[in-house]
């Protein structure tokens, strides 16, 4: 499939960003079609917020070049700044002023006019499930309650591109739960999500393309199953609660992987149903009969391990560094 540039929500080329002498970006390529979601995903310190903070302006790049929503990420900065949204990981919510106040405070900011910015602020207030919570400050709200706020008031300049810098950070499932609907949401709308997580099972839900940064580059991208068959880790397991049966199997079943404590059994298998029919005929056969059998096919965590396993080089000028 070919992709023209003006398809493309974001597409950059070889960005580069140092502090001092640590290189965080060593020239990454992005390119985001529009319409979907595009996980970041890197361990802690990996560059993620220094990647959504040159896309979205707020800081420049060393080398490299971007277009976002069609526009030079230079050259064009205020058109670039028009075009999208921003939830960072430290939110705008003004915490004494109220939900309410908060939205019409950014609808000034996006020139609307007095009756527009009443119109969009309880539509969004209500699609937030706000309206309640409209005229309490904002410091009353809980985590889902501020984050959805923060989402709301990003919206209030219809952004075509939305980044999300960690959305669910330090929230309860539920809310989770809700933040990753109100993603989908956006996204069947036509908005464009850039999202960068820690979650592996966040980019596994959302994300239609993953790359994953370590050590200043990207080292692997693509969907979810397309990283998933980068890591061999697929087993099924075997539970017994009859050590003797347990025993039984462990002897005759070959390629096992035994854990004497918990009486499991791992045996390898990418859990096709051929293979599972192999195994249960086998047990059959034998005459064993497992407690509880389950397949287990790779997830994200084993290619972010596997992919972020070789330690980042800490330069000693890395403020974590301590001494
Ligand atoms: N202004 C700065 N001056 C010096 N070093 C910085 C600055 N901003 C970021 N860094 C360093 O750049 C690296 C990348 O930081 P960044 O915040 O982009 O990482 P991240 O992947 O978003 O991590 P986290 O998930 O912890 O937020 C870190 O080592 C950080 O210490």
């Amino acid at each position: 499939m070919t992709t023209t540039t003006h398809e493309l929500a974001i597409a950059a080329t070889g960005l580069r960003k140092s502090y001092g002498d640590k290189t965080v970006l060593d020239g990454i390529d992005i390119q985001v079609p529009a319409g979907t979601v595009f996980s970041l995903l890197g361990p802690n310190g990996a560059g993620k917020t220094t990647v959504v903070n040159i896309l979205s302006t707020l800081i420049s790049a060393d080398g490299g070049q971007a277009r976002i929503a069609g526009h030079d990420l230079t050259a064009e900065a205020q058109a670039v700044r028009a075009a999208i949204g921003v939830t960072g990981q430290f939110s705008a919510v003004d915490g004494l002023i109220t939900g309410e106040e908060n939205m019409l405070l950014m609808a000034d900011l996006h020139h609307l006019s007095k009756r527009e910015g009443r119109q969009v602020t309880a539509e969004l207030l209500e699609r937030f499930d706000l309206t309640e919570a409209a005229k309490k400050p904002a410091s009353t709200y809980s985590g889902g309650m501020k984050r959805r706020l923060d989402i709301a008031m990003t919206l209030v300049g219809s952004p075509r591109i939305i980044f999300l810098d960690e959305p669910t950070t330090g929230l309860d499932p539920r809310s989770r739960h809700t933040m990753w609907q109100i993603i989908r949401e956006l996204v069947s709308g036509g908005t464009t999500v850039f999202l960068t997580t820690q979650y592996l099972d966040e980019a596994d839900q959302l994300a239609d393309r993953i790359a994953v940064l370590n050590g200043g580059s990207i080292v692997a991208e693509g969907s979810a199953e397309e990283l998933k068959r980068l890591v061999p880790g697929g087993h099924v397991r075997l539970r017994f609660t009859d050590p003797v049966a347990y025993e039984q199997a462990a002897t005759a079943l070959r390629e096992t992987t035994r854990d004497d404590e918990s009486l499991t059994l791992q045996i390898p298998s990418g859990g096709s149903q051929r293979e599972l029919r192999a195994i249960l005929d086998w047990l059959d056969a034998a005459a064993i009969e497992a407690d509880e059998l389950s397949v287990h096919t790779p997830d994200l965590d084993d290619v972010f391990f596997a992919l972020t396993a070789s330690p980042v080089p800490a330069p000693s000028t890395s403020k974590e560094t301590v001494r």
